[in-house]
C-alpha cells in the first residue's frame, strides 16, 4: 500500500514536470499504479487505518506525485449533495468551462506541500472534463463544486503546476471577478 514516504514533496523535480500521455489501452503497470492511488485515496479516508498509517485524509492524488510522471490521477470527493466522485482519469482534458470562477474559502493544501501557503486559489466554477478509465473507456463529466476544484487541482500536476503558483503573494486573498466560495 502507499504511504505518505511514497509522495514526493515540493522541490522533487518530478513535480514541475509536464508528465506525459498514457498510450491506450493502458498497459498492466498502469492500471496497477492507478489502484495504488485509489487504494492510497480509500485508506487516508479511514479513521482507522489513515491513523495507523499517518496518512493525510486525501481527496485527489496525481501519478507525478508518486514520481510517475504519466497523466493519470484519481479523486475520490463527495459534493455538497453528498455525491460520491470516485473517478480514476487516464489522460483527462477539460473540454470547456464556465466563465464564473470558484475557490475554497479555505485555501487549498496539496499532499506533496508540507507548508500551509495561505491565499485563494481561483477556479474555473464548473468545467466539463474527459478522460479514460482503467479500462481505456472514455468517461466524460460535467463538474462543479469541490470535484471541479480537485479536477483542476490534479490536471494541474500533470502539467507541472503547484496550488500556489496561482496565489499573488503580494494580494494573497484579492478576488478577481466575483468568484464564488466554496465552504468547506
Ligand atoms: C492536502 C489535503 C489538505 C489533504 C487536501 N485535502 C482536502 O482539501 N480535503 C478536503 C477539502 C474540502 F474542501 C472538503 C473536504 F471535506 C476535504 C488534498 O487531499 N488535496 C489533494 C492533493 O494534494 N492532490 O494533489 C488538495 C486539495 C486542495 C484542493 C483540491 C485538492
Ligand atoms: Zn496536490
Amino acid at each position: 500500500m502507499l504511504l505518505m514516504k511514497d509522495i514526493i514533496r515540493d522541490g522533487h523535480p518530478t513535480l514541475r514536470e509536464v508528465a506525459k500521455e498514457v498510450p491506450l489501452p493502458p498497459a498492466p503497470a498502469d492500471i496497477e499504479t492507478l489502484k495504488k492511488m485509489e487504494e492510497f485515496l480509500k485508506n487516508s479516508q479511514d479513521p482507522v487505518i489513515s491513523e495507523k498509517y499517518g496518512l493525510r485524509g486525501g481527496v485527489g492524488l496525481a501519478a507525478p506525485q508518486i514520481n510517475v510522471s504519466k497523466r493519470m490521477f484519481s479523486m475520490r470527493v463527495t459534493d455538497d449533495k453528498g455525491k460520491e466522485y470516485n473517478y480514476s482519469f487516464i489522460n483527462p482534458k477539460i473540454v470547456s468551462h464556465s466563465v464564473e470562477k470558484s475557490y475554497l474559502s479555505s485555501g487549498e493544501g496539496c499532499l506533496s506541500v508540507d507548508r500551509n501557503i495561505p491565499g485563494y486559489v481561483v477556479r474555473h466554477a464548473r468545467v466539463t472534463v474527459k478522460g479514460y478509465n482503467a479500462k481505456g473507456e472514455e468517461i466524460k463529466l460535467r463538474l462543479r463544486g469541490l470535484p471541479a476544484i480537485v479536477f483542476q487541482h490534479e490536471l494541474d500536476h500533470l502539467n507541472g503546476v503547484m496550488f500556489y503558483d496561482h496565489i499573488d503573494p503580494k494580494n494573497p486573498f484579492q478576488l478577481k471577478e466575483d468568484a464564488t466560495p466554496i465552504e468547506n
